[in-house]
């Protein structure tokens, strides 16, 4: 066998590296081994052949039981995350887990691609870190860094932001999206329940549900709206239907958003009915509007966020990051951006344990989710969800290696 090809069996980032073989083996015999379907001659020989080992593959790799459950700490459309604490290593873990079902019911089972590639590749600090990506026939599980500062809506909603605070937040934020984009990656989705707080009080940003890779030219031809209402750029709104091209600065629209909501206190084109809000935003020219009453903003806070809250030919921020940071409001006497990552955080938050979930508070939920139900043909469900496992040194790869090292 050819070096080159050894090499790809081995890296975890390689489509066709082991761990996607033993994804491949695993799902056959899950979507094979239904009694309906093992009439089949050929399916029932296979499956006799396969089970016991796809089971005994299956021992070696990691598992949801490896992982005890501490506190639901988040939820969103397709699963939830959980406080746990890793049964062999003692370390605590944010994992996501995401209902395989519900994705496949809802013919939704691709967007996970680009947060699993995301938080694997960043290798940078102000995106949360993936540690381990892993499945059964239920789940798909991301096993992150465990932010206990808890999201910036919970913050906003517990502290009055100053511009100081407002300051260091949005920089941190566009250092983030700087390196997302870097990366080749729009958001789409960027807001306050996406920016976390770390144990020393610095952001990251988190959810990456909603990301698109850019085409060579720095674009996306999407006509799906994606995002949240609120924080949605004009022409996301007016691409609904058409395949208009629009490129990353529609994240550096949601920034304006979001530096508005923490000086004012809620979002600039906020309305009780939802279309309201998309004529609001279409109509920013004439809607955006600062408050008479409540805390005096600065006109630099003021001007920032008139020109990220504009038209995309002319928004801040279209012609890359740095004409962002160059802006005034920046200004400050306490950190440069290079300095930014060290400097001190306007808040730190106060745990008592590793496992603090203080700043995490979430609505009970009972229902467990549905799952698949045992199917009269051959359906493929599992097909989608290969070679999405993803754990360095629980690879068997690394075993491999280490085996042949000895
Ligand atoms: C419509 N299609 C195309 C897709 C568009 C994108 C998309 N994203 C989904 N996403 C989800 O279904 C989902 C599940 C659990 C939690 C979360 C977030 C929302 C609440 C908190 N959360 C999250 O990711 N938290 C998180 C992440 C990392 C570390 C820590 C910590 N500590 C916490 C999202 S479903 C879906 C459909």
């Amino acid at each position: 066998m050819e070096e080159s090809l050894v090499r790809e069996l081995i890296d975890p980032r390689s489509p066709l590296n082991v761990e996607s073989l033993l994804d491949a083996v695993t799902a056959l015999v899950d979507d094979c081994n239904h009694p309906v379907l093992r009439r089949i001659k050929n399916i029932d020989s296979f499956v006799s052949r396969y089970e016991c080992l796809a089971r005994r593959l299956n021992e070696g790799r990691l598992k949801g039981s490896d992982f005890q459950l501490v506190k639901v700490i988040g939820r969103g459309s397709f699963g939830e995350v959980q406080l746990v604490r890793h049964t062999r290593t003692r370390q605590v873990h944010a994992m996501k887990l995401l209902n395989k079902y519900d994705m496949i019911k809802r013919s939704d089972s691709a967007f996970f691609w680009e947060e699993r590639d995301i938080m694997m590749m960043a290798n940078s600090n102000w995106i949360v870190k993936l540690h381990y990506a892993f499945q059964d026939t239920r789940y798909l599980y991301m096993v992150m860094e465990y932010m206990p500062g808890g999201d910036l809506v919970y913050l906003m909603a517990t502290y009055d932001v100053s511009e100081k605070w407002a300051r260091f937040y949005t920089a941190e934020l566009v250092e983030a999206l700087s390196t997302l984009h870097g990366l080749g990656f729009i958001h789409r989705d960027v807001k306050p329940d996406n920016m976390l707080i770390g144990k020393n009080g610095h952001i990251k940003l988190a959810d990456f549900g909603t990301c698109v890779r850019m085409s060579k030219d720095g674009v996306v031809k999407c006509s799906t709206a994606v995002g949240t209402p609120d924080y949605i750029a004009p022409e996301v709104l007016r691409n609904q239907g058409h395949d208009h091209e629009y490129g990353r600065e529609v994240d550096w629209w949601s920034v304006g958003v979001f530096v508005y909501e923490m000086l004012v206190g809620e979002t600039p084109f906020y309305a009780d009915a939802l279309v309201n809000t998309y004529t609001n935003i279409m109509n920013h020219r004439d809607t955006l509007q600062f408050p008479d009453d409540g805390p005096p903003m600065s006109c630099h806070s003021k001007n920032l966020i008139r020109l990220l809250l504009s038209d995309a030919d002319e928004r801040l921020g279209r012609n890359g990051a740095d004409e962002v940071r160059e802006h005034a409001f920046f200004r400050n006497e306490d950190w440069t951006w290079e300095s930014l990552p060290t400097a001190v955080p306007p808040f730190v938050p106060d745990l008592r344990a590793d496992d603090d979930a203080s700043n995490f508070e979430v609505d009970e939920q009972i229902d467990q989710g549905e799952t698949f139900q045992i199917p009269r043909a051959f359906t493929g469900n599992q097909l989608p969800f290969i070679g999405f496992t993803y754990s360095n040194e629980y690879s068997p790869a690394e075993q491999l290696k280490n085996v042949l090292a000895e």
